[in-house]
């Protein structure tokens, strides 16, 4: 839990892949939230993503600036309603910057991080997420990746093959999560999500949000 007695250290987790606990202050959370909410309902309602073999995610997603499916963005939902997806706000693309010269210590670096996209995932207690790369994205800018509510594993793996080495890592509300430079085209995934070890301070009762910020090298 993010107010846990025992205080938790920023880790290196491997090369590039940097965990930040409690880096969104209690405010931004329930910002984040409240925002969320307003994107789950339009113009590209939140669901559940459909794969190319017929499977369907168990997270729902919405995405703002670029809109992804399997396996690549585009500016509208054709999956979904054929609507335009909403705007990434500039204050979101500025938090990015600030969480990449917080987890990599390099401010300069970090003023030329532009991301463009940012996929919103909702895990109830069910839902997992399988063991992939992002790599539709066409640029190797470092993924930020924040997260509201319930507690879950983070799987971080290798860049060969979805099996071991991995290292599991505790995700809590208001944490961040960078994973550039080596890391940038490693395995992750979501093996389990905690329910009921969430802040519902945030305004989110139940469950697991989770941001990411991208630059998909697409252009305009
Ligand atoms: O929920 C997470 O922590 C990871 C999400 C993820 O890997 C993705 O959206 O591609
Ligand atoms: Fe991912």
């Amino acid at each position: 839990m993010s107010g846990g007695l025992f205080p938790r250290p920023r880790e290196v987790v491997a090369p590039g892949a940097v965990h930040v606990p409690a880096w969104l202050s209690e405010e931004r959370r329930r910002e984040l939230v409240r925002a969320c909410r307003e994107w789950a309902r339009g113009p590209v309602p939140i669901r559940r993503t459909v794969l190319p073999n017929g499977g369907v995610m168990s997270v729902r997603t919405v995405c703002l600036g670029w809109h992804w499916q399997p396996y690549r963005y585009t500016r509208t939902a054709g999956d979904v309603n054929g609507a335009r997806v909403a705007a990434l706000p500039s204050w979101l693309v500025e938090w990015g910057r600030e969480a990449v010269a917080d987890a990599y210590g390099d401010p300069a670096g970090a003023a030329a991080y532009t991301p463009d996209t940012a996929l919103i995932n909702f895990y109830d207690g069910d839902a997992t997420m399988g063991m992939h790369q992002d790599k539709d994205e066409h640029s190797l800018a470092p993924v930020v990746s924040l997260s509201i509510g319930d507690s879950c594993v983070f799987r971080l793996g290798n860049t060969e093959s979805r099996g071991r080495p991995y290292r599991d890592v505790e995700l809590c509300s208001g944490d961040l999560f960078v994973f550039g430079g080596a890391s940038r085209l490693a395995y992750h995934g979501v093996p389990k999500v905690r329910p009921g070890t969430g802040d519902p301070a945030t305004g989110l009762a139940g469950g697991r949000l989770n941001i990411t910020l991208r630059e998909t090298g697409l252009g305009d």
